[in-house]
């Protein structure tokens, strides 16, 4: 291309679409009859570009030190009038940026614009944060991105963001047809003034830095949360006011043998994992291409840990250790669970770019330790996030149900368990196995495809879900809760409802997924996408943008009711469970919309509802 701009092969910033943020992207060629460049993001995406939306990088990184430097009013009003001034300005705002961001924040959450503040973290968490890390990685002082409006808003008015840009399908997708390509709009002219900083962008640089400090609030809160709610567990009216709940001494909490018995746990489980037994599914595509084998022998492992348990019972092993030493047991747990979110960062420093995940990337150790960085960490062929995920904690919260039912029995005097506890022990039970059943399953859900393997994820997996998801049954040890047979059949019966609808309709995306011209699925109604994946827009996945959240739900209901009404504590999974499906479904939505542009929006102008139909 010895007459264009910009070379084949060379490293410029590239403009998103609908968006002022720049990206670095490769230039991979040059249509002289449409005058579009192709380029290549990081992470694989293949956009075509008008001139005016490239910028030379060099240039780009230049502007942005010597404009820090300058002080003279004059050249700032200069300045201000280069298009690259459009998406970024100085540090030296910040600070007042910061503070009328605090006043305003204040003001707004006293009045009707609480939803719209929600909106706007979110969005910038999910959106803009990629952003925020390219250029923290370049430079480390703070700046404002001004930006176009929230995508928050595009919901009412999608069109806006369509057409610009001639999006194509990625090369590496297989023979899907390319999206249409709207009417282009009229490009902003070059010596356009920069807009000044409105209420949101300034609200948006507010943002970054709290979503950076939060860090740090979330990495002592989740482990302290825990302690908390074991704590009140044990108590015998248990309750939110019981603040701060009576601590047990310090020493007590470290347990050398509880720290073995968790120790041979994981190693046993590890054991499970590699034995060649059961099927070696393949992973979805990775940006590189390539699709990472994985042995899904899950249901396997679980039958194993299941007989060794009832053996070791018959041997006279008292299960019911676990209920007793529980505090000493998460702790242990959460050590190890420490120790290898450190591995996972040193690690992770040493692997090329892309093999990173794209969220946890930032620069900032403390938030990539958090968030991790690595997405497939692997030592040979062990996967270390699939494993965590699925074995150690998910199998254990079982064989911690069932510990607790030995301690109902126990402690209350029964020859058998309470109805209640049967009922949580199997309606979880189901759930696991179901997991372990359909693991492959779990290779197309958002952690394994999209999230780095860090603290957050490890902690989730091996202390989160197994000592707050057996809550519900080690109240009951000390909370009996009778049920009439009437209650009991009710119960059942939502439960059976829930796990309908969350089982049909992680199979149906599983399978569409995998393979999209299943002839069992050809009734579907699809929309095509740019990526050249296409989204099912009737079946399940046209009732709601997550029947799969529904479903779940549903059966969390279930595992609480049999609790009754006397504590919140038992509830507490419910709650949190609305939390998580309902910030996951917004970081889900933002990540669809980046990745599917108007198609996105085109399926949520179809559908709707997101979890709940013609509620939510
Ligand atoms: N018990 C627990 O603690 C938890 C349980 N879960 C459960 O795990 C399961 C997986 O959840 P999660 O990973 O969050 O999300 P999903 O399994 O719903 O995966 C979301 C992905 O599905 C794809 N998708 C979305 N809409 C469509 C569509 N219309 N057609 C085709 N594909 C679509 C998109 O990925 P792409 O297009 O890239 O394929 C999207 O990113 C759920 O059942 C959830 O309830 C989740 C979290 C915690
Ligand atoms: C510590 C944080 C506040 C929250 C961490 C979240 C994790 C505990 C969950 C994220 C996604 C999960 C899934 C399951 C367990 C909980 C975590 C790890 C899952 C394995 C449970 C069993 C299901 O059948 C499933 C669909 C396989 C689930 C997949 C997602």
């Amino acid at each position: 291309m010895p007459t264009v701009k910009y070379q084949k092969d060379e490293t410029v910033m590239g403009r998103w679409p609908g968006s002022s943020l720049y990206y670095q992207v490769k230039v991979v060629g040059f249509d002289s009859k449409s005058q579009l460049y192709t380029v290549i993001y990081k992470d694989g995406t293949e956009l075509e570009l008008k001139e005016q939306d490239i910028r030379s990088a060099a240039g780009f990184q230049l502007r942005s030190r010597s404009r820090s430097r300058s002080r003279s009013p004059g050249r700032r009003r200069s300045r201000s009038r280069s298009p690259a001034r459009t998406t970024r300005r100085s540090s030296s705002r910040t600070a007042a940026a910061v503070a009328a961001a605090i006043f305003l924040i204040s003001r707004k959450l006293e009045t009707k614009y609480k939803s719209q503040l929600l909106c706007e973290f979110n969005y910038l968490y999910t959106v803009y944060f990629p952003a925020f890390q390219d250029f923290w990685s370049h430079d480390s002082r703070c700046v404002i991105f001004v930006s176009q409006k929230p995508e928050a808003k595009v919901d009412a008015e999608p069109e806006k963001n369509q057409g610009r840009y001639n999006l194509r399908r990625r090369k590496d997708d297989g023979d899907a047809k390319p999206v249409e390509t709207k009417a282009e709009e009229p490009e902003e002219k070059e010596a356009k003034p920069a807009p000044a900083p409105t209420h949101n962008n300034i609200l948006q640089c507010f943002f970054f830095l709290y979503i950076f400090s939060d860090t740090y609030f979330w990495l002592l809160f989740l482990p302290a949360w825990v302690l908390f709610l074991l704590l009140q567990v044990n108590m015998e009216d248990p309750s939110l006011v019981n603040f701060p709940p009576p601590l047990p001494p310090l020493e007590t909490l470290w347990d050398t043998q509880a720290f073995g018995i968790v120790i041979l746990w994981i190693l046993f489980q590890a054991l499970l994992y590699v034995l060649p037994v059961g099927k070696l599914s393949e992973g979805m595509p990775l940006r590189t291409g390539e699709r990472l084998k994985y042995r899904t022998n899950g249901f396997f492992a679980i039958v194993v840990s299941a007989l060794v348990a009832v053996a070791a019972v018959y041997q006279g092993i008292d299960l019911t250790y676990i209920h007793s030493n529980f505090l000493q047991l998460s702790v242990a747990t959460f050590l190890i669970s420490v120790l290898l979110s450190i591995y996972l960062y040193i690690r992770s420093r040493y692997v090329s770019a892309d093999q990173l995940a794209l969220g946890g990337n930032s620069g900032n150790v403390v938030y990539d330790f958090f968030k991790g960085r690595e997405l497939n960490p692997r030592i040979k062929n062990f996967d270390l996030k699939f494993f965590c995920e699925m074995r150690p904690g998910l199998i254990g919260w079982c064989l911690i149900n069932f510990a607790m039912a030995l301690a109902e029995m126990k402690q209350q005097g029964l020859d058998a368990p309470s109805y209640a506890m049967i009922l949580v022990n199997v309606f979880q039970l189901l759930y696991v196995v179901d997991g372990l059943w359909n693991e492959e399953a779990i290779l197309t859900t958002m952690d394994l495809m999209h999230d780095g393997f860090g603290f957050m994820l490890a902690f989730g997996d091996l202390v989160w879900v197994p000592f707050t998801y057996t809550l519900q049954a080690y109240y009951l040890v000390s909370h009996p809760n009778p049920l009439s047979p009437l209650v009991v059949a009710l119960i059942v019966t939502l439960k059976l409802v829930g796990f309908y609808i969350f089982r049909k309709s992680n199979s149906e995306k599983n399978a569409f997924r995998r393979n999209p011209s299943d002839p069992t699925l050809s009734y579907l109604k699809t929309i095509p996408t740019a990526t050249g994946k296409s989204l099912l827009v009737s079946g399940w996945w046209g009732v709601v943008r997550h029947p799969n959240y529904l479903g779940d739900l549903i059966m969390a209901l279930a595992w609480s009711l049999p609790c009754g009404f006397s504590h919140l504590l038992p509830w507490y999974y419910m709650i949190y469970f609305i939390i998580l499906l309902v910030h996951r479904d917004s970081r889900d939505m933002s990540n669809c919309r980046r990745k599917y542009g108007s198609a996105w929006d085109e399926y949520c102008r179809t559908v709707r509802y997101r979890i709940i139909p013609r509620v939510y």
